[in-house]
């Protein structure tokens, strides 16, 4: 049958993570990767990939099936998202939680008149820890869910502090309590702030003449990002960045422990050891383009969220070979 064709908006660590991952997948093909930049500056991994120029993907419309959404989500996907949701069916991986609602009704009411199907914050948090936060409490009515990131580098939050005036380049990492873990591991189902759980660590390579410290009060009151937590901003030179942060490990858990029958303890734990935390998140991205694809051609239209899509539209196995091979 025919491949599902793919799209790429936006060529950063998702967008390269992206281009890798379909190259894995037997049922899709990569059209084009879209980007802002001039298509002859921008080096893709694989030479034969297709870059255009964003203000030209419209005339594409038609050879594409899904749009994989790869900007960042601090200030990119707000105004790329709807806007490109009237156009294409799209997957994106928007991750500022305390802005999701309103986000969804964005997408949605470009997505839903013009018949296109986009999936909204795919990925791993949010995404796949998400479904595991729903699944376990749906299981558990009764106990303490926790997640539980790091120590690793969150693009999210290095993307946003990469869109700070003065911010050359710039990394952050995540790092959990091992006292809070320890105490979750134990089974006292402590009552955690956010800031019990994490601390925030930046690595900055500031432009000639910035005002570090303006920066750095920047990052550390940005609201959604940072404002919560305990964090250090470290400034050093693009020669460090490259030397001593090229890698982007991730990782974490989610664990729910609750009680069923007159009291006994039942723990539920969703884990993830990433060497790559934007391959691995691209490669979510593209199954759930999968997913999109078969929802809008059923006719389920609009903005859609990791709840709303059953496992099966995941994978590229028949619903009769899940059956018998996976149950
Ligand atoms: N839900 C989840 O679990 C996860 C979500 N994410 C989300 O993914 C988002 C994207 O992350 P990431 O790919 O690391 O972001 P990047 O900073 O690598 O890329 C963001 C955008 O910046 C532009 N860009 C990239 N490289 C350059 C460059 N060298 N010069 C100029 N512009 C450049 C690209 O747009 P263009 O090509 O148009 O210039 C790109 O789309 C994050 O903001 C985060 O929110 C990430 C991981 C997990
Ligand atoms: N969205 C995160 C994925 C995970 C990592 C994270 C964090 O370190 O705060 N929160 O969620 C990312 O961009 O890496």
């Amino acid at each position: 049958s025919e491949k599902i064709r793919i799209g790429i908006l936006g060529y950063g660590n998702l967008g390269k993570g992206a281009e890798a991952s379909i190259q894995q997948q037997p049922d899709m093909e990569l059209v084009a990767v879209f980007s802002r930049r001039s298509p002859e500056s921008v080096k893709t991994v694989n030479p034969n990939t297709k870059v255009i120029h964003v203000d030209d993907a419209e005339k594409h419309v038609d050879d594409i099936d899904v749009l994989l959404l790869c900007g960042g989500s601090a200030t990119d996907l707000p105004e790329q998202a709807p806007e490109f949701a009237k156009l294409f069916n799209t997957v994106d991986s928007f991750d500022t939680h305390a802005r999701i609602p309103e986000f969804f009704e964005n997408v949605d009411s470009s997505a839903k008149p013009n018949g296109k199907t986009s999936i909204i914050s795919v990925g791993w948090d949010p995404g796949l820890f998400s479904i595991n936060r729903v699944l376990s409490e749906s299981f558990l009515p009764e106990g303490e869910t926790y997640t539980f990131w790091g120590k690793g580098l969150s693009q999210g939050h290095s993307d946003a502090v990469r869109r700070i005036e003065g911010v050359k380049n710039g990394v952050q990492y995540t790092i959990p309590s091992e006292k809070a873990i320890e105490r979750v591991r134990n089974g006292e189902n402590p009552e955690l702030s956010t800031s019990d759980k994490h601390t925030r660590e930046c690595f900055i390579v500031a432009e000639d003449g910035a005002d570090k410290a303006k920066i750095e009060e920047t990052i550390k009151t940005m609201p959604n990002y940072f404002d919560e937590y305990e964090t250090t901003v470290h400034f050093i030179s693009e020669d460090e960045l490259k030397r001593d942060h090229n890698t982007m490990p991730h990782g974490g858990f989610v664990i729910r422990s609750g009680k069923t029958g007159e009291n006994t303890n039942q723990i539920v734990e969703f884990s993830l050891k990433l060497e790559s935390n934007p391959e691995f998140t691209a490669s979510v991205l593209v199954a759930y383009a999968r997913a999109a694809h078969r929802m809008n051609k059923e006719g389920l239209t609009g903005a859609k969220t990791v709840y709303d899509v059953a496992p099966a539209y995941l994978s590229p196995q028949s619903n009769a070979d899940l059956r018998k091979k996976y149950l």
